[in-house]
């Protein structure tokens, strides 16, 4: 059997999404993930765009053991340096470094002829091997470039020194017969294609990108890219957990497996969405919140009498559990500890109480507490702790329909200093906010502003996504409590902490 392997991107085509801005803490606490989930190569940024990123591929590459870590480079001799600088003490520095081929490209965005991109896609990997000892070369919209250019340009760098070679369908154009058709072409036309390993980066503007992919590994890819969650560029990129499910409940018509611990498959899907606040749609293959549910009454009865009736991956497969011990305000520290160790939330004996303490409060308002609900507290107590600067202490809101909303907030500061405005505004939410911009210290300009419920029922969770300008930085902030109004307090405070906690740590 095959062994392909996995290329994560999230972290760099995934956090391409629009919308979608991880700090260097999220960045790191997902790549801890997808160590667990043991893909094989995670390419945490594109060091050369912006010092933000450079730390974060630095920070991972000299944290992660398990894979390898990459970091992506134009052909230009300075991202190159830069990606060296930030990975060269990783375990196994590899370069990934791309140069358009297709003839649109050419034309009109890098404004070169066939022969100077030869020249220079050449020239900038016989500079990167003399640093780095893995190097992928990838031709950007290569399924739209001429096939001939395409063999010729790939030879040229593997001669130069590339060990991999992808061929991304940039903008998600390719039909599955078609990309299966440029990699057959590619081993019948470049002599020194054995040399090397090949790869497949598919986008999903046409819903085609899982199809793609498997189509390549037909075909004889060995290499998969692709993000958790199919988030990326434009309509994304191919859903890793749906590539590496479908190689291995077809292993008997792919002959192919990963290396994937397939259970670390939910828990991932929903870290990642929590981080981006990219929601996976309830019908989503393999992580949708549906994906395992039965709701007509043929189905139920089919699965009552043999589950693989209509079941063809069971949850537990990908990390779905069904939990026996439900939770509450009756629930002691021990049951608490109990389930946080059963979904492999790990956390440090000193931080249980505090988050028992968080647990205790949302018990008491709330019926029952999912999983869902334990993750998020575990996660935002552990993303929050090095930027708490504006601490929310009290909120009140009052709103009728006759009356001008006011809201009253009290904050703890920087030096712990007790600082209370309040003001109003046309509803709830801008009385509020209008209130958080009086009690911090600076200009604040709303962008965006997304709700969405955690866990199920009535009492779920509140979780609230902001996107603002804090004193010109543009940043993004989460939020999470059991009410609407807290939740969005919480989200602007985020937000405004990591303008403040990402000045402190650049200086
Ligand atoms: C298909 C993909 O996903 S590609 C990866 C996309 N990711 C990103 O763009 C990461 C974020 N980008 C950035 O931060 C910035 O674009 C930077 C720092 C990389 C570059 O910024 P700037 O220097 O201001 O250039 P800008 O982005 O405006 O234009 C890109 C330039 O790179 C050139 N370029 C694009 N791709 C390549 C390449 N692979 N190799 C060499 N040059 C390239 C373009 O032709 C253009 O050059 P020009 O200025 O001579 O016209
Ligand atoms: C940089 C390359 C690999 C890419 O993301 C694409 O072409 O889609
Ligand atoms: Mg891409």
């Amino acid at each position: 059997m095959r062994r392909i392997k996995i290329f994560d991107t999230t972290l760099r085509d995934g956090e391409q999404s629009a919308g979608v801005n991880l700090n260097q803490t999220e960045k790191l606490e997902i790549a801890r993930q997808l160590e667990k989930l043991q893909v094989d190569i995670i390419e945490a940024g594109f060091p050369a765009a912006s010092k933000g990123d450079f730390t974060s591929v630095q920070q991972i590459a000299n944290t992660i053991k398990d894979c390898s870590v990459t970091g992506l480079a134009r052909a230009v001799t300075s991202d190159i340096d830069a990606a060296w600088e930030a990975l060269k003490n990783g375990v196994e520095p590899r370069l990934h470094v791309f140069i358009a081929t297709s003839p649109i490209h050419r034309q009109y965005k890098l404004k070169l002829s066939q022969d100077e991109v030869v020249e220079r896609a050449v020239r900038m990997v016989k500079y990167a091997a003399q640093k780095f000892p893995i190097i992928q070369w990838s031709a950007e919209d290569a399924c739209r470039t001429e096939l001939p250019f395409l063999a010729r340009i790939i030879e040229e760098v593997i001669q130069a020194g590339a060990n991999v070679i992808n061929i991304p369908d940039t903008v998600g154009y390719i039909t599955p017969k078609e990309y299966g058709e440029i990699f057959q072409y590619l081993h019948n036309n470049v002599p020194s294609i054995h040399k090397v390993s090949l790869s497949a980066h598919c986008h999903d503007d046409l819903g085609m990108a899982i199809a793609n992919s498997l189509a390549a590994v037909e075909n004889g890819a060995t290499q998969i890219e692709g993000t958790i969650n199919g988030i990326g560029e434009r309509a994304g990129n191919a859903a890793l957990e749906e590539l590496a499910v479908a190689l291995h409940i077809r292993k008997d018509f792919y002959d192919a497996d990963t290396r994937l611990q397939l259970k670390e498959i939910s828990r991932t899907s929903s870290l990642i969405s929590k981080l981006t606040g990219m929601v996976v749609p309830a019908n989503k293959a393999v992580v949708g919140r549906n994906a395992y549910a039965h709701e007509s009454g043929i189905h139920q009865d089919g699965v009552l009498k043999e589950k693989s009736t209509y079941e063809i991956i069971s949850p537990e497969l990908v990390g779905f559990q069904s939990n026996t011990l439900v939770l509450g305000k009756h629930s002691g520290r021990h049951a608490f500890r109990n389930r946080l160790d059963e979904l492999g939330l790990s956390v440090a004996d000193e931080d249980v109480t505090q988050l028992f303490t968080v647990f205790k409060e949302l018990a008491d308002r709330k019926k029952e507490m999912t999983d869902e609900d334990l993750a998020a507290i575990v996660l935002e107590q552990k993303l929050s702790k090095d930027e708490r600067f504006y601490e929310l202490l009290a909120i009140q809101v009052q709103y009728g329909t006759n009356q001008i909303p006011t809201a009253t907030v009290t904050l703890s500061g920087n030096h712990n200093e007790i600082i209370q405005e309040a003001c109003t505004g046309s509803g709830s939410i801008e009385a509020l906010y209008n209130t958080l911009e009086k009690c911090v210290n600076g200009s604040v300009h709303l962008l965006d502003y997304r709700i969405q419920s955690v866990g199920a029922g009535r009492d779920a969770l509140a979780q609230v996504f902001v996107k603002l300008k804090f004193n010109g930085e543009e940043t993004s902030g989460r939020g999470l409590a059991q009410d609407v109004l807290e939740a969005s307090a919480n989200a602007y405070l985020n937000a405004v902490n990591r303008v403040i906690y990402m000045a402190a740590v650049t200086v």
